[in-house]
């Protein structure tokens, strides 16, 4: 199974990429970016508060001689100034300091400044769970509230990106909901049946789409032969389609907080790959994150 060490030599192989880091005075992410420089993955420039920052890096022994900090204390107006700086061709990647998630998404969807495409945005996290037999990528657990079957179409797109650069060949997409059935009070349900549908008429290619599964059928092949599921996904799944963002947001944290496992997320459809973890994330996830968002730029 691929494993976040491999994604880390894989990110090195694509040569030293700038981060602009929004609100980097936090200890997690300043031991990331410490362990991102060594690897040699990433040059840093911290926008943030200036003596904060010099304050935690003493702390975490990282050495800011040759980095670059932008001084402003101001959240908003950090995530502003590491946005632009991407949007200006100055860093290849945005990060996730220590502010939340809706502050860095404004900046980022802002009209001037932003880094938007036209296409939709989207959240991919990957975990490698002790307990499962290979990486799985969980999506949306940060961005999109209450996607229709368009717009899931879209955020599968985009985490087809992540698959790709990871080297997963065709991946089995499993759209998960409450239930296997469909219900037509259950509009997830409904959606799942359209998604299969969109890759039947070929508006969807390069990956098996089914669904709908619960949780439990979609990654657990004894559960869904109980249950008398069948498929190519079924207790195989690559990537979970979450049917909103609370089903999404649960996940990733129970899998943080639950599980042995290791993770990383990254929003995709962007100018850039911008990494977004939770706050509460550990280093080694924002270091996880940068390798990802690296590998996908
Ligand atoms: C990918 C998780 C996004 C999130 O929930 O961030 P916070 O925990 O920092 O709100």
């Amino acid at each position: 199974m691929k494993k976040f060490e491999d994604i880390l030599v894989s990110a090195k192989n694509k040569g030293l990429k700038k981060i602009a880091v929004a609100f980097a005075q936090d200890e997690d992410v300043l031991k990331a970016i410490k362990a991102a420089v060594n690897a040699g993955i990433c040059v840093p420039i911290l926008v943030g508060d200036k003596e904060k920052i010099e304050e935690i890096s003493k702390e975490v022994d990282f050495v800011l001689e040759d980095i670059e900090i932008i001084d402003e204390k101001d959240g908003n107006l950090a995530a502003r100034k590491a946005v632009e700086l991407v949007s200006s061709g100055k860093a290849d990647v945005v990060m996730k300091g220590l502010i939340d998630t809706s502050i860095i998404l404004k900046a980022v969807l802002d009209k001037e400044i932003g880094l938007r495409t036209g296409n939709t945005l989207s959240h991919a996290a990957v975990f490698a769970i002790e307990k499962y037999h290979k990486l799985l990528l969980i999506t949306d657990a940060a961005m999109n509230i209450a996607p229709d079957a368009e717009e899931k179409r879209q955020i599968l797109e985009n985490s087809l990106r992540v698959t790709r650069s990871l080297g997963i060949e065709n991946p089995k997409v499993a759209v998960v909901c409450a239930k296997e059935k469909v219900s037509s009070k259950m509009q997830a349900t409904v959606d799942a049946q359209e998604l299969v549908q969109m890759q039947k008429d070929g508006k969807i290619t390069g990956c098996i789409v089914e669904g709908p599964f619960g949780l439990d059928n979609a990654i657990s092949k004894e559960a869904a032969e109980l249950k008398g599921v069948h498929g190519a996904v079924a207790g195989d799944a690559d990537i979970l389609l979450m049917p909103n963002i609370e089903a999404g947001n649960v996940l990733y944290k129970a899998l943080t907080y639950f599980s042995d496992s290791e993770n990383a997320g990254i929003i995709l459809g962007a100018k850039a790959p911008i990494v977004l973890t939770s706050r509460a994330d550990s280093d080694v996830a924002k270091l996880n994150s940068i390798a990802l968002a690296v590998l996908c730029s």
